[in-house]
């Protein structure tokens, strides 16, 4: 953890949030409108909060299932090493599978996930993200949803933490240093 003082300002609000996912929910059931039972992965631990209100708004029959994903640990910089602490509980051959992200930064941990996932046969998987930091972008993928496009700023909230701390924000703030 950080001995640095910092102090978070609101970027997004939580009913900026609540109505972006409104939008978002209604491309998703057309998406899978003749789906049977959709697989919706959450990406944890970051997408906790996001999955929790997409599948409450999406109204389709889901399986939720999740998956953990860590390259940042406590730092603010990606260690570009993608590690799998937790693996899916059901199996995905076949079926179509929706991948729940926190946010898209350098993209190392969208792509690797869906790397393994692919390889597993699913019908069609699609991916979406709260959050995307093109700017920042490392390599080649993007999510076929995203709820909002935001600058090159480390940002808390809504599920995402720094150093595990700030997830129970409601709404997405960025970290400010004022001593830099
Ligand atoms: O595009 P990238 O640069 O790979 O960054 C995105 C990932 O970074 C964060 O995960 P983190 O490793 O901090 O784990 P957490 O979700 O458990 O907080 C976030 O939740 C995303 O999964
Ligand atoms: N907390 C946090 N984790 C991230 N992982 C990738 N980008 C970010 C970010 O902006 N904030």
């Amino acid at each position: 953890m950080s001995e640095r003082p910092y102090v978070i300002d609101e970027m997004i609000s939580a009913k900026a949030i609540a109505a972006r996912i409104e939008e978002l929910c209604v491309a998703i059931r057309e998406e899978f409108r003749d789906t049977d039972k959709l697989v919706v992965v959450g990406l944890l631990r970051g997408s906790f909060v996001f999955i929790a209100d997409l599948v409450r708004e999406l109204d389709l029959p889901v399986e939720v299932d999740f998956l953990e994903a860590s390259s940042y640990g406590d730092s603010m910089e990606s260690s570009r090493e993608v590690r799998i602490l937790k693996d899916l509980r059901g199996q995905i051959e076949g079926r179509d599978v929706l991948v729940v992200e926190d946010i898209v930064d350098t993209g190392h941990t969208l792509k690797h996930v869906v790397g393994l996932l692919e390889s597993r046969n699913p019908g069609r998987l699609r991916t979406i993200a709260l959050l995307d930091k093109p700017s920042r972008r490392e390599t080649d993928v993007t999510a076929d949803w995203i709820g909002f496009s935001i600058p090159d700023e480390f940002v808390v909230g809504y599920g995402i933490d720094y150093a595990q701390r700030n997830r129970n924000l409601p709404y997405i703030g960025k970290v400010r240093f004022p001593d830099s």
